[in-house]
């Protein structure tokens, strides 16, 4: 085991800014997430979520600030295989069957024949597409599809799980056998960072970044977020941290 990977800190921002022309996305945002933490980032739709975890990732680059995943300076190329990453729209071959899918993407990551075999059929498992594995997967639902980009993101067994809003099209049945297995990981010592825009799922993570127009609101367990807002719900909380956030700069 190398000195970064005991690094407890699996991911470290500060001031991170990104601006798209004039349009500022993330304002100076800084976070930190520690290693085995479910971290869950929670905004509106444009709020600069998604902007954000492609920074930690690495396909997508900061103007400014700093960002250090497990302890490395970002992007670099080299740390890609350490993280999984699903994107919220599936880049997946239409032409290519299931299995074929997660055997290029296996490979890619430089899994072996046995090991990757071994993780096709586990991940596969996991979201419950085995039955489908040789079907293309231009006759995938859009649930499938979002299925196969997990199993996926998963195959290499990631230190760190980057998902955007992964179970968007999943039934709930399956959404709660996801969760229970990113629990499972998470325990195992798998770093999770997952943007949702469910509450329910919200609730689950460990901790939670509250980000409003490209800066973070607030950065607490769901328990500390309702406790300080004195807020029923997240819900709730998120609405009254933001009257405060805009009272505060009207102040
Ligand atoms: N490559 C880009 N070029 C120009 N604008 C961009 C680019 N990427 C993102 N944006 C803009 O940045 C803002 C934040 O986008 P981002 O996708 O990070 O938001 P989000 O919080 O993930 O939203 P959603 O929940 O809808 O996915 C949006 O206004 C978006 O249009």
């Amino acid at each position: 085991m190398t000195i970064v990977s005991q690094h407890s800190t699996a991911v470290a921002l500060k001031n991170v800014t990104r601006a798209f022309g004039h349009r500022t996305v993330l304002d100076r945002a800084s976070l930190t997430i520690h290693r085995g933490e479910l971290f869950g980032l929670l905004g509106p739709s444009g709020s600069g979520k998604t902007t954000l975890i492609k920074i930690m990732a690495g396909i997508d680059r900061a103007d400014a600030g700093e960002v250090h995943m497990l302890g490395v300076p970002m992007p670099k190329l080299e740390m890609l295989h350490r993280f999984g990453y699903m994107a919220q729209s599936d880049a997946l071959y239409m032409e290519l069957t299931g299995r074929q899918n997660m055997a290029f993407f296996g490979k890619l990551y430089g899994l072996r024949r046995s090991a990757l075999n071994r993780r096709i059929e586990e991940t596969a498992a996991l979201v419950d597409l085995a039955e489908h594995l040789g079907n293309p997967v231009a006759a995938y639902s859009g649930g499938m599809k979002r299925r196969l980009s997990l199993a996926i993101a998963l195959l290499h067994e990631p230190e760190i799980l980057v998902l955007d809003e992964p179970t968007v099209g999943i039934d709930p049945v399956l959404r709660q056998s996801i969760w229970q297995e990113l629990h499972v990981l998470s325990r195992n010592g798998t770093t999770i960072i997952v943007t949702t825009h469910v509450m329910d799922e919200a609730e689950q993570c460990d901790r939670l970044g509250l980000i409003r127009e490209g800066r973070f609101i607030a950065t607490d367990t769901p328990a500390g977020i309702l406790q300080h807002t004195g807020a029923a719900s997240i819900e709730e909380a998120f609405i009254t941290l933001s009257q405060r956030t805009e009272g505060g700069a009207r102040a």
